[in-house]
Parts: structure tokens; C-alpha cells; sequence
């Protein structure tokens, strides 16, 4: 045996001797750090030796360290390296221990749709209190089907109708605010951030819809929830790959003293027996078909929260990429255009005449198949031991499904993947065939709850915009993506020239 081995081990062994004869404080040291030390050695000749994930491949580090994901997470640059590494190593990618990523199509159906896998269990470090789960971030399938029957009428298409006037009114702010910054006489070519514009009127639509009136930022400029909400999404973000640090990192008690507020006085009104139907009075009002419970206050708090969470960089996002993508291909622009001069002369239509536009419908499709908002993939736990599409994972595998690797296959997209194409959407026969590979919002039971409430947003203001303004990009400008819980752009600004339509 090697003299360091040997004196490792006769250490190792008078330690022992010397705890059970004598416990000093030294000892018990000593015991403790020989215990960690040998766990980690454990540990790693456990993940790279015996580990049934051990054939999978990815980069060496990663099969006994999660160091290289945690690393990532708080650069929001998580989803660029999950691309690189499935270029690297395929489909199946170990990308940490016990972490498995999967992007090949079967594997995807499987998880999202045909086992329908639990989410994971860490999203419990994204809550607000980890032992209080919201509609997303519920694991226990029993619970989220309560909780998703409790919440679903407010997103039915019934309930639907309610809200498409509150949309209108802030698409309305949108245009009068570009219609005044275009009429603008003191500049020559108003240049407008037209990203910031757009999370501003999305962040209206939630304040309309969920928190009883909109927060008027598109017509004001400034409020304090736009940073409020990307910085919390930060914190989330950073507290959930390091834990230990949610002790130290506190919600900022504003968003709480805000919603707070709006939820006391809705109560007050209420008590005067007003209401108003919109997603807040919904959350008031949820009862349990089968108990009769509705939901406590701080449900009602945390889920408010998490309508503004999902709902605005989401919509803002792939409002503006539509958008963007339409200004780099002008033939497409044109094509949308011909689409809209079958519509009546309204400044902003109505969703009645949206809703079957086919190229319109195409364009956001083929947008949110180029950037679908989960870029970082879909966050499921094994729930027993077993093979996905042949790999064999253990109970408890963290699993990620990646979306976006999906959405851009050349597999099932084609040579033109990278490229945006509508037109693949306008192939009927084509289209089913391509919908069973699409996830832009999700599958199986954990489908968005909002996708209806989204597209009428998007479709809405996309097609607002157009009508009414001709727009032009500022040169020169970094379109750098950050992906946190959803994508956003790293500056939060893209900087368009603006100018009004005479006639549509
Ligand atoms: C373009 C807009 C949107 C997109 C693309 C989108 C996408 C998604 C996706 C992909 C999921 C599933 C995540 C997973 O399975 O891990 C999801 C879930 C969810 N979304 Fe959205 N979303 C959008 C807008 C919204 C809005 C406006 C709201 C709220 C007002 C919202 C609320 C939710 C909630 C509560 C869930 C959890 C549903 C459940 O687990 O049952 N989303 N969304």
C-alpha cells in the first residue's frame, strides 16, 4: 500500500479507536470532517461507477457536480448552454447528478403528455413560501387538479368575454401613447423602446384583469412593479439554486404591501356589494365544487402575484418577437397586412375578427416556435423507477424537457428550421402533424391555464400595432436574451422609429 494511503487509513482507524475510547472535542472534529470527506468520496465513486445514470452522457464534471448548472442560473444563460449540450452529446444529457435532460420527440410526448410526469420537486425554492405552492408550482398531481378546478373558470372562454374589454382599453393606451409620441412635432423620427412599451401594456393588462384596475404604466411612464417584478424573478431564481441564501434574501415587502392593499379593498367593496368581474373577484369568489373551501388570503395574495409573474414578460415577449420577426422579413409583414384589410376600420378589432385569421394565427405560431417562453424546458421528477423512451431513470431523476431543442428540430421542422416560415402553419394537413411536436404553452394537465387569455392579448395588440403605425428599427441594437423563470431581453429596451398610418 502507497505511504499516503496507508497513513490515511491508519488515521482514519485511530480516529475511530480514539472517539469510542476517549470523545474530546478534537476527536469529534476530526470525526466530522473524515465523515464528510468520506461521503464525497462515496459520492463521487457512487455517481461515476454505480450510478444507473452513468452511461448517460454530457460533460465529465457534471456527472458528480451541479456546480456548472448552478453557475449558469443566476446569468440567466442556463438555456444557450442546455442547446450547446445537446449539440455536444444528443438527445439524453446528464447535466447534473441525478439531472437528466431529454430532447429527442418521443421522450418529450412521453414526459409532458403520455406519463404526464409530476412537476419537480425543487420548484418548492421558487415560492414564496416553500410550504405553500401555487397552481404552477403544485408537484402533487392530486392537489393541482383541485387547484386547477378552482382556477379554470376564470380562464374559460365564457369568462373570456368579460375580460377582452379590459384588454381593449389598455391596447387602447398603447396606441393613444405611440400616437402621441409619433405626432410629436418637436422630433423628426420619434424613436420609441418599444419592448419596454410593450412589457409596460402587458403589466397593464394584468393590473386591468387580476388587480382591478390597470396600473396605468404605458400612459404614466414610470411605476415601480416593471423592476419590482424582474427583480423578484431574480431573486427567485438565485434562492432556488442556492437555498441557504432565502434567509437572506427577502421578498421586497412593496409587492406584498401593494397586492395586499387591492386585495383588502376589493373586500371593501365587495362588502358594499359592488363587484367587478374580472380574475381577482374569480380568486375571491373560487369555491370547490366538491368541499365548498375557497382559498385563504394568502392564496389569493401569492396567486395574484403569480398572474403577474406568468403573465407579463410572457405575452410582452412574444408580442415583441412577432413583431421583430415581421420587421426582418418585410414580404411576411405585407402578407399580415393584406390579411388585416379584410377587417373593419376599428383601431383596435375586435378578437371576434381575429380569432380564425389564419396567417395571423401562423405568425405567432411559427414565433412561438422559434422562441417559445420555457427556453430553459420543461422541470419534471421521475415518479418511479423507469424508461423514458428506453433510457432508464431512477424514481426521482430530475428531468428536463427541452422545448425549445424541439422546436428546432430539423427532424420535424425541416432543412428551413431556423428560418421563420408562417406558411408551415397554413398546410392543414401538415399542421396536426406539426401541433403534436409544438408545446409553446405547455402539455398534458399542466397546460397554461391562460394560453385563451394570451392569445387574445397577443392577437389584439400585434394587430393594433400594425394597423396603426409603421415602424422602423433603430440600427445596431443587441437582441441578447436572458432567461430567468421566462425570457426577457438583457437591456429591456429595443429602440424602433415610430410613425402613424394614414389608412390601413
Ligand atoms: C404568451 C404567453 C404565455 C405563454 C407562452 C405561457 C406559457 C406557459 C407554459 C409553457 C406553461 C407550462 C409550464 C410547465 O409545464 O412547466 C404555463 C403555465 C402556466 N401559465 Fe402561462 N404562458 C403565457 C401567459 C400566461 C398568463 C398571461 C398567465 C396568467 C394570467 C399565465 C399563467 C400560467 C399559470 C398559472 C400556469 C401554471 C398552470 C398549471 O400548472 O396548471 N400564463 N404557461
Amino acid at each position: 500500500m502507497s505511504e499516503p494511503i496507508f497513513l490515511l487509513k491508519s488515521t482514519i482507524q485511530r480516529t475511530i479507536q480514539n472517539t469510542f475510547t476517549q470523545i474530546t472535542p478534537l476527536n469529534l472534529i476530526t470525526l466530522f470532517f473524515v465523515t464528510i470527506f468520506t461521503k464525497l468520496v462515496y459520492k463521487l465513486f457512487y455517481e461515476i461507477y454505480l450510478s444507473p445514470l452513468k452511461h448517460i452522457p454530457g460533460p465529465k464534471a457534471c456527472a458528480f457536480t451541479d456546480v456548472p448548472l448552478r453557475m449558469r442560473r443566476p446569468y440567466g444563460h442556463v438555456y444557450s448552454w442546455y442547446q450547446e449540450l445537446h449539440s455536444q452529446y444528443g438527445n439524453v444529457v446528464r447535466v447534473a447528478p441525478g439531472f437528466v435532460m431529454f430532447s429527442n420527440k418521443e421522450a418529450i410526448r412521453q414526459i409532458m403528455i403520455e406519463d404526464q410526469f409530476p412537476k419537480n420537486t425543487a420548484i418548492k425554492n421558487i415560492q414564496t413560501n416553500p410550504n405553500v405552492p401555487t397552481l404552477f408550482t403544485m408537484t402533487d398531481p392530486t392537489f393541482h387538479k383541485q387547484r386547477r378546478r378552482l382556477l379554470s373558470h376564470a380562464f374559460s372562454v365564457k369568462y373570456l368575454s368579460n375580460i377582452e374589454p379590459l384588454i381593449h382599453s389598455c391596447v387602447e393606451s398603447l396606441v393613444n401613447k405611440l400616437a402621441s409620441l409619433s405626432n410629436d412635432n418637436d422630433l423628426k423620427s420619434p424613436v420609441v423602446n418599444i419592448y419596454g412599451i410593450l412589457q409596460s401594456m402587458a403589466l397593464d393588462v394584468i393590473g386591468e384583469t387580476a388587480f382591478g384596475g390597470s396600473f396605468n404604466i404605458v400612459e404614466q411612464g414610470n411605476h415601480p412593479l416593471p423592476k419590482k417584478v424582474s427583480d423578484e424573478f431574480k431573486r427567485r431564481v438565485i434562492c432556488a439554486t442556492f437555498p441557504f441564501l432565502r434567509h437572506f434574501k427577502k421578498q421586497d415587502p412593496w409587492t406584498q404591501n401593494f397586492t395586499n392593499n387591492i386585495i383588502r379593498e376589493r373586500r371593501e367593496m365587495n362588502a358594499r356589494g359592488e363587484k367587478r368581474m374580472d380574475l381577482l373577484q374569480m380568486l375571491l369568489d373560487a369555491r370547490d365544487e366538491e368541499t365548498g373551501e375557497g382559498l385563504s388570503d394568502f392564496d389569493i395574495y401569492d396567486q395574484s402575484v403569480e398572474f403577474v409573474m406568468a403573465g407579463s414578460d410572457t405575452t410582452a415577449f412574444t408580442t415583441f418577437m412577432a413583431l421583430m420577426l415581421l420587421l426582418h422579413h418585410p414580404e411576411k409583414f405585407r402578407v399580415l397586412m393584406t390579411e388585416f384589410n379584410s377587417l373593419s376600420s376599428d383601431k383596435i378589432p375586435r378578437h371576434e375578427s381575429l380569432k380564425h385569421l389564419t396567417y395571423l394565427n401562423a405568425v405567432i405560431n411559427e414565433t412561438m416556435r422559434l422562441w417559445p417562453v420555457a427556453t430553459g424546458g420543461f422541470s419534471r421528477e421521475a415518479p418511479k423507477d423507469m424508461a423514458i423512451n428506453g433510457t432508464f431513470v431512477p424514481k426521482g431523476t430530475q428531468i428536463i424537457a427541452s422545448v425549445y431543442s424541439i422546436h428546432h428540430s430539423k427532424e420535424i421542422w425541416g432543412a428551413d428550421v431556423e428560418e421563420f416560415v408562417p406558411e408551415r402553419w397554413l398546410n392543414e394537413k401538415n399542421k396536426s402533424n406539426l401541433n403534436r411536436h409544438f408545446y409553446p404553452f405547455g402539455g398534458g394537465s399542466r397546460l397554461c391555464i391562460a394560453m385563451n387569455f394570451s392569445l387574445m392579448e397577443i392577437r389584439i395588440a400585434l394587430a393594433a400595432l400594425m394597423i396603426n403605425f409603421e415602424f422602423d428599427m433603430v440600427k445596431g441594437q443587441d437582441l441578447e436574451i436572458v432567461h430567468y423563470l421566462t425570457p426577457s431581453l438583457k437591456t429591456k429596451r429595443f429602440d424602433v422609429h415610430v410613425r402613424q398610418r394614414n389608412t390601413h
